[in-house]
């Protein structure tokens, strides 16, 4: 295979595509916290001896202390490869200052994390500019207003900028974005007060998480299509004491003043997410300019097809607001609604008693997660104070500042301009119908439902459900008319979350899923074992549901998990992949701690990436640029390798091109298609199904695939030396005859990534897969204690992950991940699996070598071809067939 090796001029272009690879990930991962982490995470950092850590440290110092200029920034880049350093230490942020260069005419994305940054001196963005840099990633940085300013102003190409954890900025303003940004992400960065994404006409995804900011311009003619708003939430932060309020004064012609009152007018949003507090505020501009009257008259979110409110409280007006939003937003295409309800440390907190106003005045100011409980503690729970920061906003609440500040806020505004606004949208109603409106509002909703909260359970009974017995509780017709799907988390069966059920299930006539999940990891130990019975609630609340939704599928179950395909857009700061990533140097297994890594990795995520597995950089090029070519053919060549039998378009062959298998009318399919060639055992490759477009491709893949067999055998080898038995065990159920498939995925790019998945939540069936991976566009997901992370790619690495089979050998030590792929609207997406999998006539069991009396069988046997068999069905389900197995 001469083509692979370098020429002369290819060597410098390796050379310069590696400088420009590294400029692309200027990546300083640092441990967060390292020395408070407890239990969990410490698990999931790697075994690395701390004396290493400290060296690592020690011998950055050579750097000295002061700015880091770019050729710095390289050196040190080549020497943590060297060293294969993945992260530095928090400190070192510090230390250093990263000063990014004059401009660059190749970097196209930009990550960098844990480290203060700033420009180089002097610097203009009109003549430094980033010519092609389309992605900003910065995490954890610490950095100014100016400096995200003038970055944004030299990268004429910027379609996001995402900004998590990050300190030092007060104003975000994207005046100077082109008009190519689309995506805008600031996540808990603590000092924002201020967002302006005026200038930014093409952004369709805006998510911001973190502290209530008063000021925030989204034209109401922006194209938003992705909206999220969380102030609070797990990681968020009350308002310090005494932080001015920040007002613009030019507020520019257009643009509403209240803009949490303007997303009620974004027509093209497609997904929007709110917290209760941001849910409270909408809600609460609606009851006061009683924005409706038939609802569906002033509603704007024509085209809202999944709405998430993600509630830090359930209390009667938290459920009044969302009541008042559908009526006031009345989304008439909504076709998925998510519930987050809040997560048990809220309900069983310890709380004093508070009156409903309090509890208002309270999120009015920021979130009022895990402030009261709305049951009473159990007995033996553990009695917990309240934090210390919200002891101070009660003082400052009972002081009075808030309604001082909102004073202030208004001596600041041009005179008349409020009342400007309030004019005009009163020239909108007909005349008299304000006040009306909100008498009728007041009607339709639960009067003096406090008082109920603590009523006792109520019955269902199917009259209830189609009578509309409790008319005070359904102020909507119609808006929910398309809702398909209901899913709920942290669901316990409390009054108000079955009201909120009732609700909804009264006026969805088309829901055909309803999902409930309880998440009982997320409760308090000493409440896990006995206070929610599940089967409980499912007897005497949900199954009498089933009679009045004959066409329902209902689900309650205990955490996302127990339904993989279950899909939404989850809280998007949850998604950061966790650090460090699970990186093992392939060429050091031998040495005890990077076989540790291997260990670490394995359990923790099931997959880990490898490095230094010994396939050139140009033979993985070439592989990735022939199945590019052969996706990029047009239709009629691709059919060539059809996985149709005879093209009768009915009956699929298990080697070719094409999609899924498709079984029945209702079947979900991927957005993917795919080529799937047998690889092993290579006297049985199928080359008719081999694409002879382009030439080299059966050259490639041959090569490829005996490179990655090798790689196979060494980590099954290794896998089988931590489990302590015989190295050869799992090599040894590899007969000749047992199949590898090369299956090649491409993902076109996808208008709706909120309604399809590219590869539905599977984990995979056989042994061992070897995924080679599109590095440029992300999308695969692996799932973890119920929530989907996005598994970084790094280019020329491979992500090897356990397969079912393995699971099962190793009697569950490791486990199989669940993974997923999402769509992505822009890019199109390719990766390269090999599936290895067992003889299909032998026996699949458990390694005797890892059974005793203590460790008894956790799954049961089975022939290797019966349990290929169980896959399929189960996957079209749904549902793991592994799962089924176990003891
Ligand atoms: O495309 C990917 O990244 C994952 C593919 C995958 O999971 C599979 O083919 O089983
Ligand atoms: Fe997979």
């Amino acid at each position: 295979m001469g083509g692979f090796k370098g020429t002369s001029g290819e060597e410098e272009d390796k050379g310069k595509r590696k400088k420009d690879r590294i400029m692309e990930r200027l990546t300083f991962f640092f441990l967060r916290e390292w020395q408070k982490a407890d239990e969990k995470a410490k698990r999931s950092v790697p075994h690395r001896p701390a004396a290493e850590r400290f060296r690592v440290l020690g011998q950055w110092n050579w750097i000295g202390k002061g700015d880091l200029e770019p050729d710095g920034v390289h050196r040190i880049l080549d020497y943590a490869a060297d060293l294969h350093v993945d992260f530095a230490h928090r400190a070192l942020g510090f230390i250093f200052k990263l000063r990014l260069p004059r401009g660059d005419a190749h970097l196209t994305r930009l990550t960098v994390g844990g480290i203060r940054v700033g420009l180089s001196k002097p610097f203009c963005a009109r003549s430094h500019t980033f010519s092609v840099l389309e992605v900003i990633y910065l995490d954890g940085v610490t950095l100014s207003d100016h400096t995200v300013e003038n970055l944004v102003a030299a990268c004429p190409l910027l379609r996001t900028l995402d900004l998590r954890y990050c300190d030092g900025l007060d104003f975000v303003n994207l005046e100077a974005a082109g008009p190519h940004l689309r995506s805008l992400t600031v996540a808990e960065c603590g000092g924002v007060r201020d967002i302006c994404t005026m200038e930014a006409p093409s952004l369709r995804s805006f998510r911001y998480s973190g502290s209530y900011i008063r000021a925030l311009t989204i034209p109401a003619t922006c194209a938003l299509a992705d909206l999220y708003l969380c102030f609070g939430g797990p990681a968020g932060r009350l308002r310090p004491l005494g932080t001015p309020l920040c007002f613009d004064f030019a507020w520019p012609a257009g643009v509403p003043r209240n803009w949490l009152q303007a997303l009620t007018n974004l027509s093209s949003l497609t997904v929007l997410t709110l917290c209760s507090s941001a849910l409270r505020r909408v809600s609460a501009k609606a009851r006061e300019r009683s924005l409706t009257k038939s609802g569906a008259a002033s509603c704007k979110l024509r085209n809202l097809r999944e709405l998430q409110l993600l509630m830090f409280a359930m209390y009667n007006s938290s459920l009044d607001d969302i009541y008042v939003f559908m009526v006031a937003c009345c989304p008439p295409l909504l076709e998925r609604l998510f519930v987050q309800l809040p997560t048990n440390s809220h309900y069983y907190r310890l709380g004093s008693e508070q009156s409903e106003s309090e509890e208002e005045l309270l999120e009015e100011n920021g979130p009022v997660e895990e402030l009261r409980g709305e049951e009473a503690p159990e007995e033996n729970g553990p009695e917990e104070e309240l934090p210390e920061e919200e002891d101070e906003l009660q003082e400052e609440l009972l002081e009075g500042e808030l309604a001082e500040e909102e004073d202030e806020l208004q001596d600041k505004l041009p005179e008349g301009e409020l009342s400007e606004e309030e004019d005009e949208l009163q020239d909108e109603l007909p005349e008299g119908e304000l006040s009306e409106e909100e008498d009728e509002l007041r009607d339709e909703l639960p009067e003096g439902e406090a008082s109920e909260e603590n009523q006792s359970e109520e019955d269902w009974s199917d009259e209830e459900l189609s009578d509309g017995g409790q008319s005070e509780e359904e102020p909507v017709e119609g808006c929910l008319e398309n809702l398909k799907l209901l899913k709920m988390t942290n669901f316990k069966g409390g009054d108000n979350e079955m009201r909120l059920l009732r609700f909804v299930l009264r006026n969805s006539t088309s829901l055909n899923q309803l999902l409930l999940f309880t998440s009982k990891s997320d409760r308090p130990e000493w409440l896990q074992k006995d206070h929610l019975d599940t089967s409980d609630i499912l007897e005497t609340k949900i199954l009498p549901l089933q009679k009045a939704l004959p066409n329902c599928q209902i689900i309650l179950g205990e955490s996302d998990g127990d339904a993989i395909q279950a899909f939404h857009r989850e809280a998007f700061v949850d998604r950061l992949f966790p650090e460090p990533i699970p990186l093992v140097d392939l060429s050091r297994l031998t040495d005890a701690d990077e076989a540790e890594r291997l260990r670490a990795a394995l359990q923790t995520w099931g997959f880990f990436l490898a490095t230094n597995h010994g396939i050139e950089d140009s033979l993985m090029d070439a592989m990735t640029s022939v199945s590019r070519e052969f996706f990029r053919q047009p239709a009629e060549e691709r059919q060539k390798c059809s996985n149709l039998v005879d093209g009768n378009g009915k009956d699929y062959q298990v080697e070719g091109y094409g999609s899924d298998k498709v079984v029945s009318d209702d079947q979900v399919l991927n957005w993917s298609d795919r080529l799937h060639l047998r690889v092993e055992p290579e006297d049985e490759r199928n080359f008719a199904k081999w694409p002879s477009h382009p030439e080299s491709f059966r050259d490639v893949l041959q090569e490829y695939a005996s490179r990655i067999k090798k790689i196979r055998d060494l980590v099954l080898r290794s896998i089988a030396k931590l489990l302590e038995i015989d190295e050869d065990y799992f090599v040894n159920q590899i007969s000749n005859k047992a199949p590898g498939f090369a299956r090649f995925n491409y993902y076109p790019p996808c208008p709706r990534p909120d309604l399809v998945l590219g590869l539905r939540a599977h984990s995979d069936g056989g042994l061992l897969t070897i995924l080679f991976n599109d590095d440029t566009v992300g999308g695969l997901q692996v799932q973890r204690d119920g929530r989907w992370y996005n598994v970084p790619a790094k280019p020329h690495t491979l992500l090897i992950n356990l397969a079912d089979c393995l699971e099962i050998m190793n009697n569950g030590i490791f486990t199989s991940p669940v993974h997923r792929v999402v769509t992505n609207v822009e890019k199109d997406r390719l990766s390269l699996a090999v599936f290895y999998a067992v003889d299909a006539e032998m026996m699949l069991e458990p390694a005797p070598g890892l059974l005793d009396d203590k460790r008894p069988p956790r799954y049961k046997k089975m022939v290797a071809k019966d349990f290929v068999a169980g896959l399929f069905e189960h996957f079209r389900q749904g549902k793991r067939f592994i799962d089924t197995l176990k003891i």
